[in-house]
């Protein structure tokens, strides 16, 4: 059965807005506190106040973008800020390669180095007034005896020795190596994509390492990241880019909590030198995606596990009317952050929750991907501001998504553009064994043609799927489950077949496995001669039953379809709440939902033959086909 698409039914601002009264975002108060602004990961926020209490170590992954680094720094704010502490690095009298450490109380650490300075600088004017008085006499005295040369020759040897033997004012000054003076909270280090210098910390080379010269060792001293995040938290992204060997320093550095620094590379002299441990301990928080914990060192991910919590972030939230206010503070939070732009009008912030639930491509949800939107709100309120606009309004954020267009987007806009200057698209008339299918790119929806061509094979055994193009699993996959139901109907086996089928042009990073009702229709048309209504465009999996299954992205393609210029549009029933395309473009497109592959074979094939074909296929819905139900839900 298939039915006609409800007319979608406007949401109302107010609705949007979870019914908050404002005139604008200036209205709305925004917490004080980083945790209080965190939207929509209830659970990470009770983690990381609990991990924050018990100093415990924290693993976050999830998609980019959805308040991980946010989180991390939340969690410094809620570090007790009494125990933070200052580290000097000492010159070592006995052994100057291996300088002294020493830790003391926030703020202590700047004082001393501030009294050493002046003590120093000090003593170097004593000795310096010393020196001259000296080379003055012995030159005056040269003079008096007539030997005036031999004097200064004299005078500058005793300056040279005495230079060479007094002791250095500078390397008694200790090195403020890690400073919390006038720190308002624990130190947050983001140590994402460091070096191991960067990370580990490091001792400069020395290209003068004689002759008065030199710098001291420990003057050439530098903390790295897990020392300026001692007593704070040490926030890592990407934790599997991190080398190998950098993990497992990080990991002695965890489990030891203090760190000697050393020169990181071999042949600079600062390798020569080698610090008391340093001080390190650190609440170290480690983000990525799922490939993260692949790339990650065992035992620094045990570590983190024995010691610490684990946490999935959330994309996206329930379309609730509490949710919804939330998105209007988070819209008035990012307002506030920029300082810049124009406060937003209740038309504009409705603009952007209906943005977040239309990126979620899911019925019921809002978006947690909230760097991407706080984008908008920034292109939104600049264009405002370029205007000279006092606040910013719906209009605003029109034109900004407009602008502000992902690189996928654009990339498939250009490929539309392209193909439809070469007529790859057909969006009229009928032809046989030729499909619309439509498929997503990161954000965005391609149009993509499918031909299926079906012929006696070649090969002694059995016949052969043969697909070009980059969905030849998928393609394999979609015939098989097809095969079944073909072999049912038509009583045509098309295992002793060659079924040729191509996808034109596909390229990289097309996602296709929502092609299978499209190329089982492009078989069927094929197979049966009946032609295929070129008018329209599907999308939708497909069970070896012949049951639609729910695919994703269905909302950005049908708006690909719209583009190309496709009036209707066939997709899976389960996804019909999913569509919220633009309303420009709800005029130009019928929506037909489809539950079984019967409903998609009504609307799609055309011709005589077509009702003998679907009379049969009735026949055998009614029978029930009895094989085996390996056919589980996937959304693509
Ligand atoms: N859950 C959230 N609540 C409020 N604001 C958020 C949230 N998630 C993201 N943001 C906004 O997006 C910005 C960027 O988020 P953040 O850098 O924390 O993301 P991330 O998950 O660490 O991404 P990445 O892994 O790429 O670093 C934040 O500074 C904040 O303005």
């Amino acid at each position: 059965m298939t039915e006609k698409i409800e007319e979608e039914p406007v949401i109302e601002n107010d609705d949007l807005l979870g019914g908050c009264e404002f005139e604008s975002t200036d209205d709305i108060e925004v917490p004080k506190s980083l945790i209080d602004q965190v939207i929509g990961q209830e659970h990470a926020v009770e983690i990381i106040k609990k991990a924050a209490t018990q100093r415990r170590h924290v693993m976050m992954i999830g998609t980019p973008g959805t308040g991980k680094s946010m989180l991390a720094r939340a969690m410094a704010e809620l570090l007790p800020k009494e125990e933070l502490q200052d580290v000097l690095v000492y010159h070592n009298l006995e052994d100057a390669n291996n300088p002294k450490i020493r830790v003391l109380p926030a703020g202590k650490g700047k004082e001393i180095v501030t009294i050493q300075k002046e003590e120093a600088r000090r003593r170097a004017q004593a000795r310096n007034t010393l020196l001259i008085l000296i080379i003055f006499s012995i030159v005056i005295y040269a003079t008096l005896v007539g030997q005036f040369i031999w004097g200064i020759i004299a005078a500058a040897m005793i300056f040279m020795a005495l230079k060479y033997i007094m002791p250095r004012e500078d390397m008694l000054v200790p090195k403020l190596l890690v400073s919390n003076s006038d720190k308002e909270r624990a130190p947050f280090t983001d140590a994402t994509g460091a070096h191991a210098g960067a990370l580990l910390g490091d001792v400069r080379h020395d290209p003068f390492q004689s002759g008065g010269l030199e710098t001291p060792s420990h003057e050439r001293v530098e903390a790295g990241a897990i020392h300026k995040s001692h007593k704070g938290v040490l926030f890592i992204d990407e934790i599997n880019t991190l080398r190998i060997e950098s993990q497992q320093q990080l990991l002695t550095a965890l489990q030891e909590k203090e760190y000697a620094i050393t020169g990181q590379s071999e042949r600079s002299s600062g390798a020569m030198v080698k610090t008391d441990p340093v001080p390190c301990d650190f609440i170290m928080v480690a983000a990525g995606n799922l490939d993260a914990m692949a790339g990650m060192h065992p035992a620094l991910r045990s570590r983190i596990k024995g010691y610490g919590y684990e946490i999935y972030m959330r994309d996206t939230m329930d379309d609730t009317p509490e949710n919804r206010q939330k998105l209007v503070r988070f819209v008035a939070q990012e307002v506030k952050k920029d300082g810049k732009i124009p406060p937003f009008d209740k038309s504009a912030v409705a603009e952007i929750i209906r943005e977040a639930k239309r990126r979620t491509g899911r019925k019921n949800k809002l978006s947690l991907i909230l760097r991407d939107l706080g984008g908008l709100v920034r292109v939104a309120g600049d264009i405002a501001t370029a205007e000279g606009a006092k606040i910013t309004t719906a209009e605003h954020v029109l034109r900004a998504k407009s602008m502000a267009r992902s690189v996928e987007q654009q990339l498939a806009d250009q490929y539309l553009e392209h193909r439809r200057d070469y007529k790859f698209f057909k969006n009229e008339g009928e032809e046989i064994g030729r499909v619309n299918g439509l498929a997503v790119i990161g954000d965005s929806g391609v149009m993509l043609p499918i031909l299926a061509e079906v012929t006696p094979t070649q090969s002694k055994s059995e016949g052969h799927v043969i697909a070009t193009g980059m969905l030849q699993d998928i393609a394999k996959e979609a015939v098989q489950n097809v095969s079944a139901i073909i072999k049912k109907v038509t009583g045509k086996d098309i295992s002793n077949k060659d079924v040729h089928i191509q996808f034109i042009g596909t390229y990289e990073g097309v996602e296709g496995d929502s092609a299978s009702i499209s190329i089982a229709t492009a078989v069927v048309s094929a197979l049966e001669d009946i032609p295929v209504d070129q008018r329209v465009a599907m999308t939708g999996s497909l069970s070896v039953r012949g049951d639609v299954l729910p695919v994703g992205g269905v909302t950005h393609k049908i708006e690909a379809a719209v583009k190309a210029g496709v009036k209707t549009v066939i997709i899976p029933k389960a996804n019909m709440d999913d569509v919220l395309i633009e309303e420009k473009y709800k005029d130009m497109v019928k929506i037909i939902p489809a539950s079984t592959i019967e409903d998609v074979f009504e609307h799609s094939l055309r011709g005589i033959k077509k009702e003998r074909f679907l009379d049969k296929i009735k026949n055998f819905a009614s029978v029930g086909i009895g094989i085996l139900d390996i056919d589980k839900p996937t959304v693509s």
